[in-house]
């Protein structure tokens, strides 16, 4: 446990003096008890030697004044030690996912990395704060205690000693145990939360399709689960619990009966004997507290673990020597790429001429989104290229590859705050007047104006007070006020209503008339008719290249499509 904390946190020299400070505290309560030998040697005896006992008994008082004012010392260190160790570790983790390609968090891992953060790195700080103070503890205060017991008597000091190998060989074969339990408790309690959270994001549908009352079924399996994975784990843990509970009792029973052996032989006093029993009724207290702070110690390791996957996960690469960014031309020169091992884009070829509009095109699965996750870098390719501006994305910083870019993705992330602070993300130094003009060439502005404090309107968290149309509204006006000059936009494949249809209608024109070079994944007729280019891709291929009037000539791939959603009631070349 502490190797693996170092590992993350290299700082031996301070955990070695919390180690140092809390022994001395074990040594002392050890001590505490062991003076009770000789005060009750001194009241047992007859006559009771009051002078002696008066003597052990401030003695023992000073021990427990030094133990108290070593519990200060020890813990303050500690608690020191948790602060420093969950600063640098969320500290160290929001570094480390800056580096990290954006293809990392797609999937379950934003849930998961949060969790990391705010549950994982406390937990990883218990171990100074409390884990490894109480264990070391556990250890030192027995261990005084034997010794000590050993220059009494050295065939009770014997008795006592035996306890101490058999419960460590208890600790050590359960360890294992407790620690695969917690793992398959926690990573089934992150299943049941994700599916919770998804059963709560699922409402609408579920409501609307009347299934509301009969629940959701992946989330009833994965609650189902989480309850068999539970009583699974317990009924694990009783085996070990059972098994070291036994060999602190059998312990305490070996002390009791060799003390009253001993005592029969008349090789103990009777006030040694009752002292040596009351002190082994205490020695006991220590052990049993080390075998329920194994269980905790799993649950620290497991929590280590979580924050060592995400430190372990690799950051995107950096060019050794970066090249300076060219114009705003985007290209695919024979692009092969798959998620794992199954290809996802073929031999794929495009060229997106600076200050043009390119319109992807294709059925549902065809790799469009692959496209535009590619060209932020979001993963790097398998074979050929993404060139922006003439570079290789992976020549290019991506601080710089960055500055090019501005997205609009269908699901804008919006922060809680206000219209205006989520505009002045993509340009903190904008102008209250480049506000205005980015939010009239994206009809925002019809959004401020509806709004009850205007551009001071809090969105709610994720821009949830606004409609879907309102925040790729917002998105758009992002990507105005950023400046860049490559825009890449996956439209909404919701049927926008006709206001917001004409507003991303607005923003699309105000961004190629300010000489953007766009690439949308296009869902809406208006948008592919806008486009200078469209590429229609197939199975990770480009099918077809060329203007809708060309396309429609040709009469192939694009213009079924367009035929068949031309006469379907909504619209959409996605093919949803
Ligand atoms: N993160 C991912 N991990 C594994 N496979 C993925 C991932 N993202 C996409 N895929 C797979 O890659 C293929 C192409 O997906 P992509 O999202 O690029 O298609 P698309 O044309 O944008 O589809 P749609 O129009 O439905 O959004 C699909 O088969 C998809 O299942």
């Amino acid at each position: 446990m502490i190797n693996r904390l170092l590992a993350l946190w290299p700082h031996p020299a301070m955990l070695r003096t919390l180690t140092i400070r809390y022994a001395v505290l074990g040594v002392l309560q050890g001590g505490m008890l062991l003076g009770l030998i000789p005060l009750l040697q001194a009241l047992l005896q007859s006559p009771p030697d009051l002078n002696l006992a008066a003597r052990w008994t401030g003695i023992i008082a000073v021990l427990g004044v030094a133990y108290l004012g070593a519990l200060w010392w020890a813990k303050s260190l500690g608690y020191r030690i948790a602060h420093l160790i969950m600063r640098d570790l969320q500290h160290g983790l929001g570094r480390h996912l800056l580096t990290l390609p954006l293809g990392w968090f797609v999937g379950d891992r934003a849930g998961r990395t949060a969790r990391t953060v705010a549950q994982s790195t406390p937990s990883a700080a218990s171990i100074v704060s409390h884990v490894w103070p109480e264990l070391v503890q556990s250890i030192a205060t027995p261990l005084t205690v034997v010794a000590g017991v050993f220059l009494i008597d050295w065939r009770m000091g014997l008795a006592f000693l035996v306890t101490l190998p058999a419960a460590m060989v208890i600790l050590r074969w359960s360890a294992p145990i407790v620690r695969e339990t917690q793992v398959v408790m926690d990573d089934a309690s992150s299943e049941a939360a994700g599916r919770a959270i998804e059963f709560a994001q699922a409402q609408p549908v579920l409501r609307a399709t009347g299934r509301a009352q009969e629940g959701f079924a992946p989330m009833e399996r994965a609650l189902d689960q989480q309850r068999v994975a539970f009583r699974a784990a317990l009924n694990r843990h009783t085996m070990p619990q059972i098994a070291y509970i036994a060999v602190v009792q059998v312990g305490f029973t070996i002390v009791l009966v060799s003390g009253a052996l001993l005592a029969l032989a008349g090789e103990l006093s009777l006030a040694e004997t009752i002292a040596l029993l009351v002190l082994a009724a205490r020695f006991v207290e220590p052990l049993a507290q080390v075998g329920n702070l194994f269980g905790t110690i799993r649950v620290a390791e497991v929590a280590i673990d979580r924050v060592a996957e995400v430190l372990d996960a690799a950051p995107l690469p950096e060019p050794a020597q970066p090249k300076p960014s060219g114009d705003s031309t985007v290209e695919f020169d024979n692009v092969t790429f798959g998620y794992g091992g199954r290809p996802v884009l073929n031999d794929f070829g495009i060229r997106v001429p600076a200050g043009t509009m390119t319109a992807l095109v294709g059925p549902s699965g065809s790799g469009k989104t692959t496209v535009l996750r590619l060209i932020c870098r979001f993963w790097d390719v398998n074979g050929g290229s993404v060139r922006v501006g003439g570079v290789d994305v992976r020549e290019l910083t991506t601080d710089s590859l960055m500055s090019q870019l501005a997205i609009v993705f269908q699901d804008t992330y919006l922060f809680d705050g206000t219209l205006a602070e989520n505009l002045r993300l993509a340009a903190p130094d904008a102008t209250d007047d480049e506000l205005a003009d980015a939010a009239a060439a994206s009809r925002l502005d019809e959004v401020v104006a509806r709004m009850p404090d205007g551009w001071d309107t809090r969105v709610g968290e994720g821009g949830l007070s606004l409609s879907g149309g309102e925040r790729q509204r917002v998105a758009i006006a992002r990507a105005l006020l950023k400046e860049a000059p490559i825009v890449l936009l996956d439209e909404a494949t919701a049927a926008l209503d006709p206001e917001n249809d004409a507003a991303v209608t607005a923003g699309l024109t105000a961004l190629t008339s300010r000489g953007r070079t766009v690439v949308v994944i296009a869902h809406r007729l208006t948008t592919i008719e806008q486009a200078d280019q469209i590429v229609v891709i197939d199975g990770g291929r480009t099918a077809e290249v060329g203007s809708h009037d060309e396309l429609m000539a040709r009469g192939a791939t694009y213009a079924r499509f367009y035929r068949e959603r031309l006469t379907a009631a909504s619209w959409q070349v996605g093919g949803r």
